[in-house]
């Protein structure tokens, strides 16, 4: 895609030649620089902006406005003030016609899906900033939407409650196995949460790499181990709970080596005896600090 914008005569070039396909069913982050068109790639999905050319394919189908089937997370969480949390979220089940109880019941579903059980009568001013964004999630998720789009959902929190909702959106994902876009510009966030990070350049904004920021899935079974276990460098994250080794182990096949520098994915097979049981979950084996700092680097030097 491409979309220029501004005085047509003279028109500027916000995006040029946005390149992005993102299978059904990932979690995918956007990072970049300030200005480089995030939050335009955020609209043309949303369909509230239309390229100059090419177009969104959702599902193979064109994105001509905005509609149900995706649903939005913004900074600001636009709840209504005068609404408890249950009943935010009920306004997207109103929407979609569904009668009183149901709506009732589906509200008090979505807010434990997003760890906020026990606070459906809360009213916004109740509710810490963090909360309020997910009561927000939890009412895009009333619509059922296909994708989920959230534009710097967690900015303005501390770093403590950033980390705490990040947890819960790749809870969400796990559970609800909806396809996400995620725009920040927090690197290391993008590289938390993301199974790949698009990275882009501005001026006029481009997507210049796509990294691969962890493993695609979990190992389901013998067959499947050699692919799914992926490892980012040397420091695959992988981690044993049989006793007496306990703890996290960087485990590497001969011919693999780290290399920091350019943040490679490497592969390895594992090993006939270990028992799958050792393995921790994808969301445990997510790249540790010092393999996320190679990748930082990576995305940083991308970035520049
Ligand atoms: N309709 C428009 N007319 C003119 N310029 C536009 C238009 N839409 C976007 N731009 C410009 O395109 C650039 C990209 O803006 P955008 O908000 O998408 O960037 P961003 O990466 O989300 O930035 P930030 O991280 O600061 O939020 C900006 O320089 C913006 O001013």
């Amino acid at each position: 895609m491409t979309l220029e914008a501004g005085d047509p005569a003279a028109p500027v070039t916000v995006l040029s030649g946005v390149d992005l396909d993102v299978p059904g069913g990932e979690l995918l982050t956007l990072v970049g620089p300030s200005g480089c068109g995030k939050s335009t790639i955020f609209a043309l999905v949303a369909g509230l902006v239309r390229p100059t050319r090419g177009q969104v394919l959702i599902g193979g189908v064109p994105v001509t406005g905005p509609a149900l089937e995706r649903g939005v997370v913004v900074q600001q969480h636009g709840l209504f003030p005068w609404r408890s949390a249950r009943a935010n979220v009920e306004f997207g089940l109103e929407a979609r016609g569904v009668p009183g109880r149901a709506r009732d019941r589906r509200a008090r579903e979505l807010l434990e899906l997003v760890g906020l059980a026990g606070a459906e009568e809360r009213y916004p001013y109740e509710l810490s900033l963090a909360d309020r964004q997910l009561v927000a999630l939890a009412r895009s998720l009333a619509f059922d939407p296909g994708v989920l789009l959230l534009d710097e959902p967690f900015a303005g929190l501390e770093a403590r409650d950033r980390a705490r909702l990040g947890a819960e959106l790749v809870r969400v994902w796990r559970r609800t196995g909806k396809t996400v876009l995620l725009i920040t510009h927090d690197l290391d966030e993008a590289v938390r949460l993301g199974r790949r990070v698009a990275v882009m350049t501005a001026a006029p904004g481009r997507i210049r790499e796509i990294v691969d920021a962890g493993p695609p899935g979990r190992p389901r079974g013998p067959g499947r181990r050699r692919a799914a276990a992926g490892t980012c460098g040397a420091c695959c994250a992988v981690r044993s709970r049989r006793p007496g080794n306990e703890g996290w182990r960087p485990r590497m096949a001969d011919t693999t080596r780290l290399d920091e520098r350019d943040g490679d994915v490497h592969w390895y097979d594992l090993p006939d005896d270990e028992a799958e049981e050792d393995w921790v979950s994808d969301e445990e084996r997510r790249p540790e600090p010092q393999v996320r700092g190679g990748l930082l680097r990576v995305i940083a030097a991308v970035i520049r």
